[in-house]
């Protein structure tokens, strides 16, 4: 029988030292059976180290057949492309860190019918942070905490289902100046339409979204929605000659990336990765103030009162002189929507914010969002590939693939 293993994980505990074990020895305790064997490791941080060697060095290995790069496909292309890659090395075993983070309901499907059809040959060890993607054929179960690994009974697969007491009672804080807006929407898309060369991506989307609205962005990998939020965000030069009105001004009539900019408060996973020194919470919150990575002025007392009123929300008011990068994954990701709200933007956009969170840290940035949209007057866009439990926006703007590029379906 060939053995396969699930490590389940919170976000306290890094799990590279556990990879690099797994990898490279030496093989922790109930692992031996793998000596002297060849392991793949399918992971975020594996295809961020080929984008990087693509960009660097010029070196084209998971997309050697094809013309387009790996920066310029959707993360879920990139997931296939260093899938097909890791099973032509044929590995004796494959190490799944959160396999399907990022993917849409069909290629998770996909995906799990495939590990499922190699486990009969290849040992699997699936790393997990959320319960719900555990593989069913996996019985010997691990958690990996503090740097050990301790053995589990079978775990249950089902989520939870406790009723939550609501995690964040303080009110939140107001903004600090004064928000007019005189025009009816933030946003205006009419017919716009984008391709990449012969890739026809977004087909005659019409779209608006109004101050205070909450909608949330739903469309499967590929369908089109980092090329529509980069129209929304002023990156595009897609957006040229097209109808496309932001913050009261239509594309393209002189005013500058910042103008745009200045209005939107954004969050993405990978922006953690941009702070790298040593940031105290207090620092991070006000660096939302000022539009900066790090603060590099002395903050202003009304400033670091506002930074306080927002830890207090977030229950973290004992630890402003904490660094940002000594508190767990899951902690990080409060702090950084904080920070993107703490203008009260007039939209903020969170691109997938509950990416490799464990469960429970998933529902308190679920609980921080809707406690955005329901107390403040910003308008609030949620971007995810799937329906995100618990979340409560005012309307769902679904893109639909077709022949002829993405559509987009509004659903209330
Ligand atoms: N610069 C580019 N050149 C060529 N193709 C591109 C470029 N940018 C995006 N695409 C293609 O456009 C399509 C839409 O990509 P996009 O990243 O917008 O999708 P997505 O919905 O965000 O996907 P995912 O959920 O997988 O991140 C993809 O097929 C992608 O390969």
């Amino acid at each position: 029988m060939i053995p396969h293993w699930a490590i389940f994980t919170d976000n306290s505990t890094p799990v590279a030292p556990l990879v690099d074990r797994l990898l490279n020895g030496p093989l922790p305790e109930g692992f031996e059976s793998l000596e002297g064997k060849s392991g793949a490791l399918f992971s975020i941080s594996e295809i961020l180290r080929w984008m990087e060697e693509e960009l660097r060095h010029d070196l084209k290995v998971l997309t050697r057949d094809r013309e387009q790069s790996l920066q310029s496909m959707s993360s879920g292309e990139r997931k296939k492309a260093l899938f097909a890659y890791i099973l032509e090395q044929e590995p004796d075993y494959l190490i799944l860190d959160n396999p399907f983070d990022n993917l849409d309901r069909s290629f998770r499907e996909e995906l799990r019918k495939k590990i499922a059809g190699l486990s009969s040959e290849v040992s699997v060890i699936q790393i997990l942070s959320r319960r719900s993607d555990l593989l069913p054929f996996i019985d010997k179960h691990f958690f990996w905490k503090g740097e050990n690994l301790i053995g589990m009974r079978k775990h249950g697969t089902s989520g939870e289902t406790a009723q939550e007491m609501e995690p964040f009672p303080e009110a939140l804080p107001p903004p600090p100046d004064t928000i007019t807006y005189a025009d009816q929407y933030l946003v205006e898309l009419r017919d716009v339409s984008v391709s990449f060369l012969d890739k026809k991506v977004l087909h005659q989307i019409s779209w608006k979204i109004a101050p205070g609205d909450f909608w949330e962005l739903r469309g499967p990998n590929g369908s089109g929605k980092t090329t529509l939020l980069s129209l929304i965000t002023g990156d595009s030069p897609k957006a040229f000659g097209q109808e496309i009105y932001l913050f009261g001004h239509r594309k393209g009539s002189g005013e500058s990336v910042w103008d745009i900019k200045q209005h939107i408060g954004y969050i993405t996973p990978a922006l953690t990765d941009r702070f790298r020194g040593y940031h105290t919470l207090e620092q991070m919150l006000i660096s939302g103030l000022v539009d900066s990575i790090g603060l590099y002025t002395l903050p202003t007392e009304k400033q670091r009162e506002l930074a306080g009123s927002w830890l207090k929300v977030l229950g973290l008011q004992d630890r402003k002189d904490t660094y940002f990068h000594d508190l767990s994954k899951g902690q990080q990701r409060l702090i950084m929507c904080a920070r993107a709200m703490i203008k009260h933007p007039l939209l903020l956009i969170l691109d997938e914010p509950t990416a490799d969170l464990d469960d429970h840290s998933a529902r308190l940035v679920v609980h921080l969002v809707n406690k955005l949209g329901r107390e403040s007057h910003s308008a609030v866009l949620f971007v995810s590939h799937n329906e995100e439990p618990g979340l409560n926006p005012g309307a769902v703007f679904q893109l639909k693939p077709t022949e002829k590029g993405s559509e987009g379906i509004i659903l209330t």
